[in-house]
Formats: structure tokens, sequence, C-alpha cells
């Protein structure tokens, strides 16, 4: 048996089409139903459906053989027990530093002031303001960065931004741009030892169905 961890949403509905390339078709669709366990037309492949941030830990315990990742879930994560063989190129959005547009970002930094940042992505956030010498005071959220600003909590955020859409709803600028983020196919460690001659055809399709950028 070969479990795949997924996330509902962009993830699953992006990876389908890798899925399809190497003959696995889901049998349910996790918008619609409620269960987290899904099979496949493949009596011997199946797919967990877990929150994004959660499929590196079920593939690094092995509860998951493999499963698709943003980079920011995988840098957030560490990366142990883990192999990253394949960036499939989907779900592209960047990793940026955001604030409110009457801010002034670059002149507080240039100050050398304090800053206190919302976000949800510690691990980046700590390593990318010690990189450039800003002082800040980090606020660890679970979602809806965007807010933290406009109701007071934070001077800026750390998050994710695609189309800029989410940002200018919410009258937010996008000063520094950390890290280009995709999703990766990652495999577990002992997976790969235990079932190779089963995981190694899967990865050679989904590199064959991989699209690059022209
Ligand atoms: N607006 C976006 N456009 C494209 N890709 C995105 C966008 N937002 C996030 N992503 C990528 O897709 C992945 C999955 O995003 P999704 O919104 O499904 O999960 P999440 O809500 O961020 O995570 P969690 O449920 O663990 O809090 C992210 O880890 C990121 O790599
Ligand atoms: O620049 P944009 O195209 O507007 O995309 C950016 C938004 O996308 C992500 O949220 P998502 O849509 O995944 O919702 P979520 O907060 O529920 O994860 C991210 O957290 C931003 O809020």
């Amino acid at each position: 048996m070969i479990t795949i961890a997924l996330s509902k949403g962009r993830i699953f509905t992006e990876t389908l089409p890798f899925l399809a390339a190497a003959g696995v078709v889901p049998l349910e669709d996790p918008e619609t139903s409620r269960k987290l366990l899904i099979g496949t037309n493949h009596p011997d492949i199946r797919i967990v459906v877990v929150r994004a941030s959660d499929v590196p830990t079920y593939v690094q315990y092995g509860a998951a053989d493999m499963g698709v990742a943003g980079k920011d879930s995988l840098y957030e994560h560490g990366g142990a027990g883990l192999y990253v063989p394949l960036d499939l190129n989907i779900a592209k959005c960047r990793m940026c530093v955001a604030c409110p547009r009457d801010f002034d970002y670059h002149a507080k930094v240039r100050r050398g002031a304090r800053l206190r940042i919302a976000t949800k992505f510690m691990k980046y956030s700590r390593n990318y303001f010690a990189k450039i010498g800003v002082h800040v005071d980090l606020i660890k959220l679970y979602g809806s960065m965007e807010l933290a600003p406009i109701a007071g909590l934070s001077d800026a955020i750390v998050d994710l931004v695609s189309s800029g859409a989410t940002l200018r709803a919410n009258n937010l600028v996008e000063v520094e741009q950390i890290d280009t983020i995709s999703s990766r196919l990652i495999v577990g460690q002992a997976a790969m030892k235990l079932k190779t001659s089963e995981l190694l055809p899967i990865i050679d399709t989904f590199e064959k169905t991989v699209k690059y950028d022209d």
C-alpha cells in the first residue's frame, strides 16, 4: 500500500494531473466529502487529506509514504526524514513582508526601530530578519495575517502573496520579498528504502509531468 499525503484546496487540485499521469484517480473529492482517507482507482494507493503544514510530518513519520508540500511548509518543518526529489512548479507564490500603505517600513528599518511582525511562518521570519539585521518581536498567528496590522496587532506581517489581491483589499503593500515558493514532491526516507520499486515509477511519472515556465 502506498499512502500519499495531500492538503485539500490548491495542492489537491494541482496534484490531480500528476496522479492522473500515473494512472491514479481519487474516488472522492475532499471539497465535498468529509472523508480524510480517500481511496483511489488503484487498490494499493490511497490519499490522506491533512493540513498543508502537516504534510511533511505525516511523511517524516511514515504515516504517508509521499506527499506534496509548499516550500514554506517544508522550510518551517525543517525537512528531517524527508527526501525532496522534485519541484512540481505548482501553487506558486512568494513569501513577503507587507505593511500598511502609510507605514514607512524602510525608514523605520534604517533608524533601527524594533518592529512587531505577525506571522504563521516563525522560522522564515526569525531567520530572515536576523539575516538582514532588523530587530523584531514575532507574534504567532494561525491565519488571516492581513488583519493584524489593520487591527493594530502588529506593524507588519510575513505572509504568502500571489496576485497581491488580498494585500490590496486590506490596504497593505509588499515591502520585502523573502523567497519564491512552489510545491514539492516529498518522500519519506524510510519509505524510499522499503518501497523503492513502487515509489520510483511514480516519482518518474511526476517528473515527466512537471510544466516548467517558458
Ligand atoms: N495565494 C496563493 N497562491 C498560490 N499558492 C499559494 C497561495 N497561498 C498559499 N499557497 C501555497 O499553497 C500551499 C497550501 O496552501 P493552503 O492555503 O491550502 O494551506 P494553508 O491554509 O496555507 O495551510 P494550513 O492549512 O496548514 O494553515 C501553501 O503552503 C503555499 O505553498
Ligand atoms: O496574493 P493573493 O493572490 O491574494 O494570495 C494571497 C493569499 O493566499 C493565501 O491565503 P489562502 O487563499 O490560501 O487562504 P488561507 O488564508 O485560508 O490559507 C495567503 O495566506 C494570502 O492570504
